[in-house]
This record gives C-alpha cells, sequence and structure tokens, in this order.
C-alpha cells in the first residue's frame, strides 16, 4: 500500500482548501519535524539519560521532568527562525516567548503542551505533544505581542494537533475540514498517512476518568459513574468498560481509534480552579480535533471551545469523547 507523506498531504490541501496558508503548512511541518526530535530522546530513555526530574517547578506548581523541559526547548528552537510566528506560549514557561528581534516575524501564535502525560514518563507508557495555532489579532500588528493577543476562544484556532509517543509514534491534525492522523516510519524518519477522516462513535461502553478522585467529585458526575458502573441492570442499561492511561493524549487518541467518553472534571480539592487541565494548551486543541471527528467537548455543561480565556494558564473541566454520552453527561450536570 502507498502512503502520503505529511508533506504531500500537506501540500495537496494547501491547493484544494484555500484556507490553509503556506504559513500554516510550514508551520506545522516545523512542528511535526520537532516533533520526531521529542519522539527520538523519549526513545532513548535510560541510554539517552532523559529520564527523571529536575530541581525546578513550573509555572503551575508542578515538579518538571527532564523531558518536559528538554521538549519545551526542541520546540521552541525548532520554531523561532521560521518566520512563521509572532510568539509562542507553553504550559512550561511563565510568559509567551516573543520571537527575537534577529529573526523575521510572522502573523501566528503557537501554544503547546510540549510533553503530555509527565507522570508516564519514567514507566514507559504512551505520553505526548499538544499543540494549537492561532492567529495573531489585527490590531497587534505593528506592536509588540502581548500576553491577551494569546486570549482567544478555542473557536479561532487555525490548527491543532498532537504527537503521540508509543508503541507507534504518530501525529493526528485538524486543519479544521476533519482530522487525519500520521504514523513515523521510524526506518526513513517520514510521516506517512496512515489515517484519513478519522471519526469518532457517537456511542460508546468505554469511560475514562480518574476513579481515586470519587470523593472530591461533584455529585452529578458521582451519580453518573455510579450509573455506569451499575451496568446493565443500572439506569443506562449497558455494561462499560473503564480505561485511564493518565496521558490525556495517549485517552484522547483512544476515544479518536475507537470511542469513549473522557473525563477530568471539575473537583473539590482544590474547588477555586475550574478543573485540572489547561484551556490554552490541552483542552482547546483536543476539543477542536475531538469536535472535527464528530465529537464533543464540554466543561461538563458548556462547550470548551465558546470559552474566552482570561489568562494564559487558565485551567478548565473536561468532559469529551462520544457525542450522545458526552450529551448524557451534560444532562446529569446542567441542572447543578
Ligand atoms: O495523574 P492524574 O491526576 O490522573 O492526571 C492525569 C492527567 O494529567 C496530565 O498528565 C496533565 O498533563 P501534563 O503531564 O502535561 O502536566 C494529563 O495528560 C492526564 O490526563
Ligand atoms: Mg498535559
Ligand atoms: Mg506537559
Amino acid at each position: 500500500m502507498k502512503f502520503k507523506t505529511l508533506t504531500q498531504y500537506l501540500v495537496e490541501q494547501q491547493r484544494q482548501n484555500n484556507a490553509l496558508q503556506a504559513e500554516v503548512r510550514l508551520l506545522i511541518e516545523v512542528v511535526a519535524r520537532a516533533c520526531k526530535s521529542i519522539g527520538h530522546a523519549v526513545g532513548k530513555g535510560s541510554l539517552g539519560g532523559v529520564l527523571g526530574s529536575l530541581e525546578s517547578e513550573n509555572v503551575q506548581g508542578e515538579v518538571q521532568k527532564k523531558l518536559d523541559v528538554m521538549s519545551n526547548e526542541i520546540l521552541l528552537e525548532a520554531n523561532e527562525w521560521g518566520g512563521q510566528l509572532a510568539a509562542m506560549a507553553s504550559e512550561e514557561m511563565e510568559t509567551i516567548h516573543k520571537i527575537p528581534n534577529r529573526y523575521p516575524k510572522g502573523e501566528y501564535l503557537l501554544l503547546f503542551d510540549p510533553l503530555d502525560g509527565s507522570s508516564n514518563i519514567d514507566v514507559n507508557v504512551s505520553i505526548g505533544t499538544i499543540f494549537s495555532i492561532l492567529k495573531a489579532p489585527a490590531e497587534s500588528s505593528g506592536r509588540e505581542i502581548n500576553e491577551e493577543d494569546f486570549l482567544q476562544p478555542g473557536t479561532q484556532q487555525v490548527a491543532a494537533g498532537y504527537a503521540v509517543y508509543g508503541p507507534q509514534t504518530m501525529l493526528v491534525i485538524t486543519l479544521g475540514n476533519g482530522v487525519v492522523g500520521f504514523t513515523l516510519d521510524r526506518e526513513t524518519g517520514t510521516w506517512m498517512l496512515t489515517n484519513e477522516n478519522i471519526q469518532i462513535p457517537a456511542d460508546t461502553k468505554e469511560f475514562a476518568i480518574n476513579m481515586s478522585n470519587m470523593r472530591h467529585w461533584a455529585p452529578p458526575v458521582r451519580q453518573y459513574i455510579d450509573d455506569c458502573l451499575a451496568g446493565k441492570t443500572g439506569p443506562l442499561g449497558k455494561d462499560y468498560n473503564m480505561r485511564w492511561v493518565a496521558s490525556m493524549v495517549a485517552d484522547v487518541h483512544r476515544i479518536l481509534s475507537r470511542g469513549g467518553i473522557f473525563m477530568y472534571p471539575w473537583d473539590s480539592r482544590e474547588p477555586n480552579k475550574p478543573g485540572k487541565l489547561r484551556l490554552m494548551y490541552e483542552a482547546n486543541p483536543m476539543s477542536f480535533i475531538v469536535e472535527q471527528a464528530g465529537g464533543m467537548a464540554t466543561d461538563s455543561v458548556n462547550r470548551i471551545m465558546d470559552i474566552q480565556p482570561t489568562e494564559l494558564h487558565q485551567r478548565v473541566g473536561v468532559v469529551l469523547g462520544s457525542k450522545n454520552e458526552v450529551e448524557r453527561v451534560r444532562a446529569y450536570c446542567a441542572g447543578s
């Protein structure tokens, strides 16, 4: 079977779909190249000295793993000089990274979670990189880009994607006209189009949630999971299966592959935070991909991509995946 390369796919998209600008195509190619480098580093493990933690904490107060920092640097360096970007923002950096004056500047903004699933790095379980591309607002032209320029709802994303470093290294992207997946041919170092028109089944019998947080959940979330656990003779009338990889990338990838619902809802451990996951680096790009694959993504009630961000590192509750199941959770939560 003959597969298209990522470059062939993107050039074709640029020709067929006038919405894909040459700059965005180049940007995605550079991000994909950086993900390949991160994938190589991940694959070396102890041999490359990349496992383990650093002394430092990131802006979220989380201990940084060596690979969190390395992946962040790989993405910054790869994307700094190409001329497509005005600035970047990352889960691992306190504030935005403006393109230095020595390089040409473009009109796009790149946001990323350089290494998702940090707790899985040292145990050889799938981890990933998540990215989102926005356009700098028109009013920013001719002046320095600032943090507020990034505070755009997810509906404004031009493209989004993730790489998963698992048994296969894969790249899944949306340009706003469906979702496609590429598998890295590790012998030639080429991303090959292996998954066209990815669709999430509307119904599912599989949920993903960290059950150890049950006592902290809001009552409607607890009720929904209780009803799932009740199985065929319970109110939902079906037996459910459960999965929790604890790498959002891997959990979402499974949902894109065979359906399911992923939940990281608000809980009472930190009641003033709307959730654990980050709106700009995790929830928005994944919501764009999930919606483009026919699924649905909410904060349990409201559409995530409609949320107007007020802070770069804003958190959000996340319920996404198979449409009918996400709707079901919304019905449980809407009254509370
Ligand atoms: O360990 P928990 O609380 O189950 O959280 C798991 C979640 O945290 C995350 O690992 C957060 O991402 P980072 O590793 O990028 O901080 C998600 O990928 C995952 O869904
Ligand atoms: Mg993450
Ligand atoms: Mg991360």
